[in-house]
């Protein structure tokens, strides 16, 4: 049994439990340490989980891990972990790090944190009569739709990630309804937490570009059951170049607990 030292973070809502692992204290190729901590019965509980580590060319490396011990990119995670690496010391208002999906920059002003994310290729931008199929470091299923409050995203979400095509490496869901040609508003049901979130970075970013595809422009505001988000971007040709996700990124609560 070891005693581990974790800080809660959230960023609009989406929740993390962040460990400070320079000094490897937790094994990063141990994906059950996850699911334990991110249980909301057992554990911490969080949509997932983050350790920090040193890398010699980064400032640091962040490695994530859904709440099954699943692992993908994750935007709202990056950017608490930016904000925790402040914390540590470890870096001051801008940074170069690596992620899931390689190298992101970010800068810090109170508590926004604007995260740069990769390029979306024309490959990773896929759409269909009544969808759009984008991966921003994550995979996300876009469905446009005017009755979001009514929807019931986890059955209809979980319907889309387990059927037969997106079955074995799941798909996030995201449901979208235009506010206007600035602003959309996103719900989404995250592979890997199997349930809905209040917020997915990836997921918002992947809306805007679907939204920019259908008129929407950049910088465009996102609003999520867990706060609003704003994502800029260059759509060239159908690349997106230059994407920025920024939005706010706290602290909620240091703790310890015995794994
Ligand atoms: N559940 C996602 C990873 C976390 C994405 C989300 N929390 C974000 O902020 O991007 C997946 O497995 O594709």
């Amino acid at each position: 049994m070891q005693e581990i030292k974790f800080h809660k973070y959230q960023g609009t809502g989406n929740d993390f439990v962040v460990i400070d692992n320079r000094n490897h204290i937790v094994d990063r190729k141990d994906e059950s340490i996850a699911v334990r901590l991110c249980n909301r019965k057992f554990g911490v509980g969080s949509d997932g989980l983050i350790l920090i580590e040193d890398h010699p060319d980064y400032d640091f490396e962040m490695v994530f891990f859904n709440p099954d011990g699943s692992q993908s990119m994750c935007g709202n995670g990056s950017r608490c972990a930016v904000m925790f690496a402040k914390e540590l010391g470890i870096i001051d208002h801008e940074t170069t790090f690596l992620s899931t999906d390689g190298v992101h920059t970010a800068t810090i002003s109170g508590n926004i944190v604007n995260l740069s994310m990769q390029d979306v290729s024309p490959e990773a931008i896929k759409s269909f009569d009544n969808h759009h199929e984008i991966n921003t470091g994550s995979p996300h299923y876009v469905l446009f739709t005017s009755n979001l409050k009514e929807k019931h995203v986890k059955d209809e979400g979980a319907a889309i990630r387990y059927n037969p095509t997106f079955k074995e490496q799941g798909i996030n869901v995201n449901f979208v309804e235009k506010q206007g040609k600035e602003e959309i508003s996103v719900r989404t049901y995250e592979r890997g937490v199997e349930d809905e979130t209040l917020s997915c970075g990836t997921g918002v970013t992947a809306c805007a570009i679907a939204h920019a595809l259908h008129g929407g422009t950049s910088p465009v505001k996102v609003n999520t059951l867990g706060g609003q988000l704003e994502v800029s971007f260059e759509l060239i040709k159908n690349r997106a170049e230059k994407v920025f996700l920024k939005g706010p990124a706290k602290k909620v609560f240091d703790g310890t607990i015995i794994i």
